[in-house]
């Protein structure tokens, strides 16, 4: 390994000297690669998930026509746009042990990457050709345009709004869903297969609700379109996991100092993987199973397990760490209480709420997720954990609650963290400094949290999040106790008490 004295660039024609200096490089011959699938939101977790799989693919030389081609179409894109194109869609992905152990390697899959407001022609054209056979999807929970209570499409958001419009009047489309429904348009009319869509983002049945929201997104423009969309296209449902912490500065430093190679968007993520996947595709699919992902019949009980103990967990990580006064996940996790009060709500509630999981050894799963919430290296964010929640509550922390309600099991520790939630909300933390409120509805969500002084419960009485559980004194009651608890003792005297299972 040659020392890393000078700056090497990432890119295609400094590969060898990137090997040279310890980072694992593609052994394939990347200009074989044609594109099969368009990734839209490639961001860490596509990148340290997906594409990683495809690497390990083409690295066994498979799949050689199932290329990624990266798509964007938000305004922020361009960042991503441009550093891939600087080194030639290559990026180093960084597995970071608890020990301090590292694995680096060049990922070469993502091939080409296109923003959509460059050439909207261009990616539509690209969409319709026949050698396009998946869509896959990352563009987080609020992506998929649902509405939290009542489960269906929100037609009047105005991007969705302008989407239907040009679709209607044969324009260029500029949302995710006006790509996907145009492209399948075209395709029909030319007799060409439609691609299978295929969602990565933690939803439950995230296939079943990409195919009614773009559903529901195509009957806006043509009912009969709607119909062959839903006859016609697959939608594979899918439970994905690797936490895979948004890119900093001291990663690119970490790589450049260990290695002396540049890398403008590195990724760095938790060693443990796992996809499981259904198999359901409508023009063929890579040989996934090749490369570690489970392909099977049924992923709904993968989905919830995950979900609901480790998504949920994170939520209840999330803002009792915040409130708490620590910035990291680890930091929070090395707080002897907040692993205790987690593994009772996963214990006590989320457990119960799952239907069985013939040959996973649950006690084994919770442990390993206390150990990976733990890992120091990773330095996953509670900001990071702790935004969109308005997304992420209604969908994994409250099926938990309203099935337990259901079946009678508890819901102590999932009230306090929805009270921990409504409590963050306010915006302030417990020595008067702010948190930036980073979701969708964050002023709503501010002005409501900050009358709680008068109305206890005005953060649940939002119908929108939370639906009637306002009117369930079985849940109210735990709820006001815990978010009196978070006012009065604050967050680590409440997490000691959860932990306890003292009285709040
Ligand atoms: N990060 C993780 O640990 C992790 C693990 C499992 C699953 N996921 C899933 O992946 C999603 C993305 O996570 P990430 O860490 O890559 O985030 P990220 O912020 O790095 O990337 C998100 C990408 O989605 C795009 N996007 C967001 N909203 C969009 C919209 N309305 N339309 C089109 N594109 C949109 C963004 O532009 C960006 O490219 C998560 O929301 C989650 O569902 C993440
Ligand atoms: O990425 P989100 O918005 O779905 O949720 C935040 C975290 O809970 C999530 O990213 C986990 O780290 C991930 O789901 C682990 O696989």
């Amino acid at each position: 390994m040659t020392a890393p004295t000078t700056a090497l660039s990432l890119n295609t024609q400094n590969l060898a000297e990137v090997a040279d200096r310890g980072i694992a490089v593609p052994t394939y011959d990347r200009s074989a690669v044609s594109p099969g699938i368009v990734h839209f939101g490639v961001g860490g977790f596509h990148r340290a998930h997906m594409a990683m799989v495809l690497d390990d693919l083409l690295g066994a030389g498979l799949a050689a026509d199932w290329g990624i081609v990266g798509a964007g179409v938000l305004p922020h894109d361009v960042a991503m746009r441009d550093a891939l194109a600087d080194q030639d869609h290559l990026y180093t992905l960084t597995l970071k042990h608890a020990d301090g152990a590292k694995e680096r390697r060049v990922i070469g899959s993502i091939i080409d990457y296109r923003f959509g407001p460059d050439d909207p022609a261009g990616l539509l054209n690209l969409l319709t050709d026949e050698t396009i056979r998946i869509v896959s999807l990352t563009v987080t929970e609020g992506g998929y345009n649902v509405n939290p209570v009542t489960g269906e499409f929100i037609t009047d958001e105005p991007t969705i709004v302008a989407d239907v419009e040009a679709l209607r009047a044969g324009e260029l489309p500029a949302t995710v869903f006006g790509y996907v429904v145009s492209a399948l348009r075209a395709r029909r009319e030319a007799g060409i297969a439609p691609f299978t869509v295929q969602s990565c983002d933690n939803i439950s049945e995230n296939g079943d609700v990409a195919a009614k929201m773009f559903s529901a997104f195509a009957r806006l423009v043509d009912a009969e379109l709607a119909e062959w969309i839903a006859e016609s296209v697959a939608f594979p449902n899918s439970m994905v996991d690797r936490i895979t912490p948004a890119t900093t500065d001291d990663d690119r430093a970490d790589l450049l100092t260990d290695t002396g190679v540049t890398d403008a968007w590195p990724v760095v993520a938790e060693p443990f993987f796992q996809w499981v996947l259904e198999d359901d595709f409508t023009s063929g699919r890579p040989p996934y199973e090749e490369a570690r992902v489970q392909v099977v019949d049924d992923v709904q009980p993968y989905e919830h397990m995950k979900l609901r103990l480790l998504n949920s967990g994170h939520q209840g990580l999330a803002y009792f760490g915040l409130l708490g006064g620590y910035t990291f996940a680890h930091e929070a996790m090395a707080n002897p209480d907040i692993p205790v009060y987690l593994r009772r709500y996963m214990d006590e509630e989320g457990t119960p709420s799952l239907a069985p999981l013939p040959g996973i050894d649950l006690d084994a799963y919770k442990d390993s997720l206390i150990e990976r919430f733990s890992n120091p290296e990773i330095r996953d964010t509670l900001a990071r954990l702790g935004a969109e929640s308005s997304d992420r509550i209604p969908k994994w922390l409250l099926p938990v609650v309203k099935d337990n309600l259901a079946s009678g099991h508890p819901i102590e520790v999932a009230a306090a963290i929805c009270a921990s939630w409504a409590r963050y909300a306010e915006g302030h933390d417990e020595s008067g400094g702010r948190f930036t409120i980073v979701d969708r509805y964050a002023d709503e969500l501010q002005s409501v949290a900050s009358t709680q002084g008068e109305d206890p419960l005005a953060f649940v009485r939002q119908e929108q999040f939370f639906g009637c559980l306002a009117e369930e004194p079985r849940f109210t009651e735990p709820y006001l106790k815990a978010l009196t608890s978070l006012h009065e003792r604050g967050a680590k005297e409440t997490a000691r008490r959860l932990a306890a299972h003292e009285e709040l």
